[in-house]
């Protein structure tokens, strides 16, 4: 049993506001994109990386993030589609030779900051359960609101924040995407897709740092983490 990264890397960067598109904002020098693809890289357990990219900009990310960053584990680049969902199942489409029980680890292209503990853990619940989905317990109070109105205060203790990298079985996946997509079913995640089916996904600890960069603010959180990885902050306890 294998395990791959499928890395959706094909939106528009709108809420960014850039003139190009975000994920080759570099960051310390080097294309969020290409942090992120170097996270995969360097787990020896990916076995290979499928990365799906706007038509337009294959030639260029080939170019310029996987050939200048040497990211040999790169199989194939593929065109996305409109929606995220969309993206991802190009991506699996394109998985040829995978097996039924291969894992798949899903993953933003934008997330640079996933550690490799979080990878790891998420493959190997997915071999457990149906899939496993990368999560942090919500910290604030979450609010339903519609027309302006609360509606509702759900427990906090049940609310957990979706991260990627989301987990399943190849088999799995690639079925519950292309049900959703003859039904014409839009979710915003993955692992939505295959709760639907009734199947069980489990959570799988994240991390606060494993930030989706999406506006301006989250790059100079960005900046902020990659600073203190430069310059460690000593521990109080000396
Ligand atoms: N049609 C799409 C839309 C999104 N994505 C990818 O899914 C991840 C999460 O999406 P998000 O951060 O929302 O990116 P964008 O869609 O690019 O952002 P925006 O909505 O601001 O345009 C990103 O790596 C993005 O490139 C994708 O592969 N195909
Ligand atoms: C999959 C995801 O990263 C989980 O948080 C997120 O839903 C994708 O974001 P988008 O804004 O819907 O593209």
């Amino acid at each position: 049993m294998g395990v791959y990264a499928l890395v959706p890397a094909a939106g528009m960067g709108k809420r960014m506001g850039a003139s190009i598109n975000k994920q080759y904002l570099q960051l310390a020098g080097k294309p969020i994109l290409a942090h992120t693809l170097a996270v995969f890289e360097q787990a020896a357990f990916v076995a290979g990386i499928y990365l799906v990219i706007p038509e337009d900009e294959i030639a260029y990310c080939r170019a310029e993030v996987v050939e200048r960053y040497r990211l040999t584990k790169v199989r194939r680049i593929v065109a996305g589609g409109k929606e995220r969902q969309q993206s991802v199942l190009n991506g699996l489409r394109a998985m040829e030779g995978t097996a039924a029980d291969d894992v798949v680890l899903i993953h933003d292209g934008v997330r640079p900051f996933v550690p490799e503990e979080v990878l790891c853990r998420a493959a190997e619940m997915a071999r457990e359960a149906d899939g496993a989905l990368v999560a942090v317990p919500a910290k604030d109070t979450i609010k339903v609101v519609e027309n302006g109105v609360i509606t509702a205060t759900p427990p906090r203790e049940s609310l957990w924040l979706a991260q990627t990298p989301q987990a399943f079985r190849y088999a799995v996946i690639r079925a519950a995407h292309e049900v959703a997509d003859a039904e014409r079913f839009l979710g915003t995640d993955d692992a939505m897709l295959v709760e639907r089916l009734g199947r069980e996904v489990r959570i799988v600890m994240g991390d606060y740092r494993n930030i989706k960069i999406t506006t301006p603010d989250d790059l100079l959180l960005a900046g902020a983490f990659l600073r203190e990885r430069a310059t460690p902050v000593p521990h109080p306890a000396g």
